[in-house]
């Protein structure tokens, strides 16, 4: 059975393990960061492995949705520059209905995609990161949507929720499509040249997250649509892609642990 530490506040041991635990760095930027910490922090037990799991936030993002405990136990961007991580994961975030330029913390953003080159082995980006993170280095171009992409997808045999104002047109990626169509662009990509995945999906998202997306936009007054593929014939939510997130992430940091 593996075992999640999960480090608080910096500590500069984070990274001074000798044992076999991937070190693995999770940047934030959801406004849920409690959910989804859980969310992600389940994904990553069922994959057995022995991690040091280290929360990041944006150094120069004030926090509205503030939690004393995110400031306890998050480090930031500017804390981590030295340190070396096996895994860097990027969340998504409620910001695609944003150019980049209006995005607070937009610069730092940039520096901290680009520094991770080198000091990061494999990185997975969702969302709005896969997004951002993707056009940051050139390896795709997406458009904003009037008509948010919203429910559960299968494309090449992975399912996943889908919660995005963005689509990313195959035809527009640089680097290999290993999921998508034509209705909802690119899912799932994958850059060789710095080890990172692009997920326009949400794979950690639970049962209900979609559900509570639904109503909080319906209770804020906004036309968005149910989520496709999602809810039964008595409007409960059906979860079909926990195997395939877990799958995925058993099989993305597996690969990690025999060159610790
Ligand atoms: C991928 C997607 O589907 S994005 C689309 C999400 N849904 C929508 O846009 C529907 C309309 N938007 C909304 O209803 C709101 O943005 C919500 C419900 C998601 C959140 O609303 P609010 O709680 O009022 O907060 P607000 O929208 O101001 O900010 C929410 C988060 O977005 C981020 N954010 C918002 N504006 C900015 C900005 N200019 N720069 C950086 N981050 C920003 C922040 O992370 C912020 O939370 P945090 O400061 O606690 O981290
Ligand atoms: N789409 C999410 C944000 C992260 O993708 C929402 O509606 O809050």
């Amino acid at each position: 059975m593996g075992c999640i530490n999960i480090l608080s506040g910096y500590s500069q041991n984070s990274n001074q393990t000798v044992d076999d635990s991937l070190d693995i760095l999770v940047l934030n930027l959801m406004p849920n960061r409690l959910e989804t910490e859980h969310q992600i922090i389940d994904l990553l037990q069922q994959t057995d492995l022995n991690i040091n799991l280290n929360f990041c936030r944006m150094a120069s993002h004030h926090i509205k949705h503030f939690d004393p405990e995110i400031i306890e136990k998050y480090v930031t961007t500017k804390d981590v520059l030295k340190d070396h991580f096996d895994a860097l994961i990027v969340t998504g975030a409620p910001l695609d209905r944003k150019h980049f330029n209006e995005v607070d913390y937009w610069n730092e953003f940039v520096d901290f995609i680009n520094w991770r080159k080198t000091h990061v082995d494999t990185c997975l980006f969702s969302c709005w990161a896969a997004w951002a993170a993707g056009t940051i280095d050139g390896v795709l171009t997406g458009k904003q949507l009037d008509q948010k992409i919203y429910g559960v997808y299968t494309t090449n045999g992975i399912t996943m929720p889908q919660s995005r104002y963005f689509t990313i047109p195959k035809e527009n990626v640089k680097a290999t499509v290993l999921a998508g169509n034509d209705t909802i662009g690119a899912t799932l990509i994958f850059d060789s040249n710095t080890n990172s995945y692009y997920v326009t999906g949400h794979l950690e998202y639970g049962t209900k997250t979609l559900a509570e997306e639904y109503f909080r936009d319906i209770k804020n007054g906004l036309d968005t649509q149910k989520p496709n593929n999602y809810f039964d014939n008595q409007d409960h939510p059906i979860n079909t892609w926990h195997t395939d997130a877990t799958t995925f992430y058993i099989n993305w940091l597996n690969q990690f642990t025999s060159s610790k």
